[in-house]
């Protein structure tokens, strides 16, 4: 069985930092010797940035318009490509400063249908200046695509923080507190942060002092007790806006899954995949959004896999991937 290529999603507002943030992430795979792909896109037609990332980096480029809408059918394809091609360790994908980060999720577990990548999660870079100008506006579109992309976000770099005040930056730590108690945050100067705490984002230090401990940079002065101080208390076994993906072994019953789709718990606001019922022989497409689902019989051409893809918020995770095991059994 290939290895599931993990995918990570670098989003944030023009300018915040995301091209500083992805040259040291190439720059840790060159020392820790991680193959790291980039998928480039920008709503331009030039790339300027991926022609400064360096020829040794497995890239593909997307660009004319936004992945999270114009051309969003093509990320499935670009993302398969350079998977098949380069088989990279990671692939981050650095999405255009306006990209609505929900959008592009949906866009990237699409591709999990062709080839075995799973969204392992959403970085969000915020500039402490400009973010700071939008929230004391309070109001307009940029405040709240900026809201938007932290919300979504399971880890948020508040970057240029050398471009505020210690007691403005106290105040925009309690604004993403706010927005997004679940995500792991950290303020920095030129993205500066532990790349390792973004690669284990998954796991389960779950203390906000704990967590800042390990986003750090070593030798870092920052105080861990203080700094979240604001936060409010919350299940930190719930993450917030998150995707699962599963791949399924083998078939399975038609009844019994359905009825696992019917009953998903509202914290699931969009499912999709590729099953194989077991009682019919025959491969089906599903989609799943709002408490409807739908059904298509399908003949794929190629190698697609069978696979579950959910997107919600604060849903139970690990207690949805035991019972995809169970229905694999039953
Ligand atoms: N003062 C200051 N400048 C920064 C910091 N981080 C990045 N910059 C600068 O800000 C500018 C924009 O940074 P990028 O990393 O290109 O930002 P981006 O999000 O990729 O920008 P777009 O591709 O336009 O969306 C560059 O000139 C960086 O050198 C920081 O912490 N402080």
């Amino acid at each position: 069985m290939d290895q599931l290529i993990p995918v990570y999603v670098l989003t944030g507002f023009l300018g915040s930092g995301k091209t500083t943030l992805l040259n040291r992430i190439l720059e840790d795979g060159r020392v820790t010797k991680k193959k790291v792909a980039v998928l480039l896109n920008e709503v331009g037609d030039a790339n300027v940035e991926g022609q400064l990332l360096g020829k040794d980096v497995p890239m593909a480029e997307m660009l004319g318009g936004c992945i999270c809408c114009s051309i969003r059918a093509d990320l499935g394809m670009e993302l398969t490509k350079l998977a098949r091609e380069h088989r990279p360790d990671v692939i981050w994908i650095e999405t255009t400063g306006i990209a609505r980060p929900l959008e592009v999720m949906d866009a990237v577990t699409e591709a999990s249908m062709y080839e075995k990548l799973e969204l392992r999660g959403v970085v969000a870079v915020a500039d402490a200046r400009h973010l700071l100008d939008r929230v004391r506006i309070g109001a307009g579109k940029t405040y709240k695509l900026m809201r938007e992309q932290i919300e979504a976000a399971g880890f948020v770099v508040l970057n240029k923080t050398d471009l505020v005040a210690p007691a403005e930056l106290a105040e925009l730590e309690g604004f993403i507190a706010d927005w997004n108690p679940h995500a792991w945050a950290i303020s920095t100067v030129r993205t500066e942060l532990n790349l390792d705490a973004i690669y284990r984002m998954d796991h389960n230090v779950s203390a906000p002092a704990e967590r800042q401990e390990a986003i750090c940079p070593p030798g870092c002065t920052h105080d861990h007790e203080h700094r979240h101080s604001h936060e409010h208390a919350h299940d930190s076994t719930h993450d917030h806006v998150k995707a699962l993906t599963y791949y399924l072994p083998g078939p399975v019953d038609s009844r019994i899954f359905e009825e696992w789709v019917a009953g998903l718990p509202e914290g699931v606001y969009r499912g999709k995949g590729i099953v194989t019922f077991r009682d019919t022989s025959s491969r089906f497409l599903f989609q799943y959004a709002y408490r409807e689902s739908d059904y298509m019989r399908i003949t794929p051409q190629g190698t697609v896999h069978d696979v579950v893809v959910l997107i919600g918020e604060g849903f139970p995770r690990e207690s949805l991937l035991k019972q995809l095991e169970r229905l694999c059994l039953v």
